[in-house]
């Protein structure tokens, strides 16, 4: 087997809190293959988010990766020195994040902001660097690419700017992009221009996708394979096809009924009672136990590990205790 781009193992990451330490990441692990788009779904402060900014080096001190390993192509990425990991960032590593303005200097012209960052990565002149930004411009589909390069941020529309985000996160052709709801701030119509750009940068040059997002409908529109994170850990994950029409941990069914319908209504099929447990609030056992309709005693003592269940992966005690064919 070739060796994954990214490899996330057994990832914890904790928080300093009044009362010691809070631990938002507890055990995760996924692989993301050449080319392949990862989502990661889950509610609000499912650790979505935590684990993302893990993988670029970006949580923020006193909070930190306290156990486990990240890979990149092999090379072991989460211990590295600060300003190794920003060499890594940027240039084997693209960044898209919700609000464009968040990558975007207000105050430089969006080809300036990508000559510079062109010539950051690549060893390339001026006028290399400018032709590559045209390129990559219209390559993410700006009209009059070298026109609109000398146009300020606050000039594009929000599609048109998270277009530019996503030249820039490319720009210097990473093996990654780790993409954190990339089409949260925009209008219905754009999101799915949005998506299909993505699906296609990653098909078309092989880059890895980890694409988080609290919604289903994106990741069953543009993943290869999903997983399903709850307080913290991986509850579900396989590819997105055989999760979302064969769900088998009791909160990945009630995400899969949350999905919008193909009429467009939004009609939640199945209600997930109660919320998110809070950090300093785990509960024993499998977290999910106080809202799971199926959970038994054990569920409230012993924490589940993942376990394979034919293309998937899945953390339950219900797949534990009794053979494929009747739990499923
Ligand atoms: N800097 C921080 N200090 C303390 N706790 C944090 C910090 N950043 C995140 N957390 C906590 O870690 C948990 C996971 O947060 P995360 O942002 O990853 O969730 P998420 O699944 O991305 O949710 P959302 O969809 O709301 O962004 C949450 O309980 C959050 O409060």
């Amino acid at each position: 087997m070739t060796e994954p781009v990214l490899s996330v193992r057994n990832l914890q990451v904790e928080f300093a809190a009044r009362r010691g330490t809070l631990r938002a990441i507890d055990g995760v692990s996924f692989d993301i293959a050449k080319g392949e788009v990862l989502g990661v779904v889950g509610e609000s402060g499912a650790g979505k988010s935590v684990t993302g900014l893990a993988v670029i080096g970006l949580i923020d001190p006193p909070g930190r990766i306290a156990g486990g390993e990240i890979r990149l192509a092999g090379l072991r990425i989460d211990n590295l020195p600060p300003e190794e990991m920003r060499r890594i960032r940027g240039k084997r590593i693209g960044m898209i994040f919700q609000d464009p303005l968040t990558s975007l200097n207000p105050l430089y012209k969006v080809g300036d902001q990508l000559v510079e960052t062109i010539r950051t990565h690549l060893n390339l002149s001026e006028t290399a660097a400018r032709r590559r930004a045209i390129d990559l411009l219209a390559e993410v589909g700006i009209p009059a690419p070298e026109k609109r390069i000398d146009g300020y941020p606050h000039e594009f529309s929000g599609g048109m700017r998270q277009r530019v985000v996503i030249a820039l996160a490319i720009c210097a052709e990473p093996e990654l992009i780790i993409a954190d709801e990339p089409t949260t701030a925009l209008d219905v119509s754009v999101q799915a221009q949005i998506i299909s750009l993505i699906k296609r940068l990653g098909r078309d040059h092989g880059t890895a996708v980890m694409l988080v997002t609290h919604d289903m409908g994106v990741i069953a529109e543009t993943s290869d394979r999903v997983a399903v994170m709850y307080a913290g850990r991986v509850a579900e994950i396989g590819p997105v096809q055989d999760v979302v029409k064969n769900p088998l941990h009791p909160y990945a069914k009630g995400l899969m009924g949350a999905i919008p319908t193909l009429a467009g209504d939004d009609k939640r099929l199945v209600q997930i009672p109660g919320s998110m447990p809070r950090l300093s609030a785990i509960p024993r056992g499998c977290s999910f136990n106080p809202r799971c309709a199926s959970a038994f005693d054990r569920c409230r003592i012993d924490r589940p590990e993942p376990l394979p269940r034919g293309t998937q992966s899945v953390a339950c005690h219900l797949y534990d205790t009794v053979p494929a064919e009747s739990a499923a």
